[in-house]
């Protein structure tokens, strides 16, 4: 069983919140800030350039991709970190499109968050095809996988409302019509267990800084399925990609496999501390995480329908449907979130009218839950949701 008072002693946690976002920024790793620290003083700082050979800097997107691997069920070798998800995502679906013949349909779902479909929509004109991105709703997608689908682009889960999407039922599907996959994994990576090969994906994305405490900006990663990579031309390519990036060619020969979905220059700093932060996954299952998460969860649906009656449930009930979120419906919901903030719970509010919370078990226990519900219920009954200073909306949601 994973001992998750070790865990979330790993963690730098302000003590007067209960921090129920870290599904948008994960918080800091105290081994994060003691590699960013040790990086910049004594490699940057004592090594200079040597630092590349000398400190690792150049495997560092293979170190850390094989870290998040072991997350995604994902065999060592298939999965490098760098750039962000946007841009990651461009290379896959550019790569997808690619092995996809004459097909001309990029299926994705309404629900998808919108950096998805604006790559989608970019990366189509850009390629100056005729392909067509056509979007259903989130439970039609099984139904509109067919014969004339090229790209079947998806986040498996929901950004606002956490509904969970059939991994492994929709990737066989997509197979058996010859459909190319990509599944985001924005809200999955570290937040439940995943298994890319077991589902016989063919390519995924996620980010480093939710679930998998990467910081701020942290770099995202990127897979593709063993034996595809050397059959996918990169659109985005660049000197990093290259078979030999040292041997200045004036051509560009795409390097072996993944290594090929390499661009340019890896942020060291940014890799260095979601180096770090991945050691936090040390000796522990998905199963136990996703086990706990769902018991916090089921708990603050419980305790928030007891004492909120005004907050409804945006999220699936089951909680083997949705991912490692709860999401409530309130009309008044971004001032009510700026009122729990203000008393102590973080979580974050999506557009029209979400109230959104995240339960990370490697840091937040049931003690967390429980003082949560009691302010987000004191919020609600006395209405502190309805003052000027809450309704003024900020520029970040
Ligand atoms: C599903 C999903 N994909 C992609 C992104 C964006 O990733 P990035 O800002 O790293 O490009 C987010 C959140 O920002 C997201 O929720
Ligand atoms: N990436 C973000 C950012 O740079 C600023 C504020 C929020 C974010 C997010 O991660 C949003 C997130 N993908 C979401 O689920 O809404």
């Amino acid at each position: 069983m994973t001992d998750f008072a070790r865990t979330r002693a790993l963690f730098e946690l302000p003590e007067d919140i209960v921090y129920l976002d870290g599904n948008s920024l994960g918080p800091l790793p105290r081994a994060a800030r003691e590699r960013v620290s040790r990086v910049v003083s004594r490699e940057w700082g004592q090594k200079l350039i040597r630092g590349w050979n000398e400190a690792g800097w150049m495997d560092l997107p293979d170190t850390v991709g094989n870290k998040i691997a072991k997350l995604i069920g994902a065999p060592e070798g298939t999965v490098v970190a760098g750039d962000s998800t946007s841009v990651n995502l461009h290379k896959a679906l550019t790569g997808a499109l690619s092995l996809a013949g004459q097909r001309k349909v990029v299926l994705s779902d309404t629900g998808n968050f919108p950096t998805d479909l604006y790559v989608a929509q970019m990366a189509i004109r850009a390629l100056g095809k005729d392909h067509e991105l056509k979007l259903v709703a989130p439970e039609d997608v099984a139904g509109a996988i067919d014969e004339t689908v090229a790209v079947l682009m998806l986040t498996q889960i929901d950004y606002r409302t956490g509904r969970l999407h059939d991994m492994q039922a929709l990737t066989a599907k997509a197979r058996e019509n010859g459909v190319v996959t990509i599944w985001d994994l924005a809200h999955s990576a570290g937040a439940l267990p995943v298994d890319l090969a077991g589902a016989n994906a063919d390519f995924a994305v996620g980010c480093g800084y939710k679930y998998l405490n990467g910081g701020p900006g942290a770099p995202a990663f990127i897979y593709v399925k063993p034996g595809l990579g050397d059959r996918i031309d990169p659109v985005l390519a660049g000197w990093m990609g290259h078979e030999a990036p040292f041997a200045f060619d004036l051509a560009y020969r795409p390097a072996a496999g993944i290594q090929r979905m390499r661009v340019g220059t890896p942020p060291i700093l940014s890799m260095a501390a979601l180096d770090a932060a991945l050691d936090a996954w040390d000796g522990i299952t998905m199963d136990d995480v996703r086990a706990r998460s769902i018991e916090l969860s089921e708990r603050f649906i419980t305790e928030i329908e007891s004492r909120c009656p005004d907050l409804t449930l945006a999220s699936p009930r089951d909680p083997h449907r949705r991912g490692s979120q709860v999401s409530f419906a309130f009309p008044e919901g971004y001032a009510a979130m700026q009122a729990c903030i203000a008393h102590g719970v973080i979580g974050d509010f999506r557009a029209p009218d979400i109230m959104r919370f995240g339960f990370t078990p490697l840091y937040i226990g049931m003690d967390d839950v429980i003082r949560a519900t009691e302010a987000i219920g004191r919020v609600m009954r006395e209405k502190l949701w309805d003052r000027a200073e809450y309704r003024t909306r900020a520029k970040v949601t």
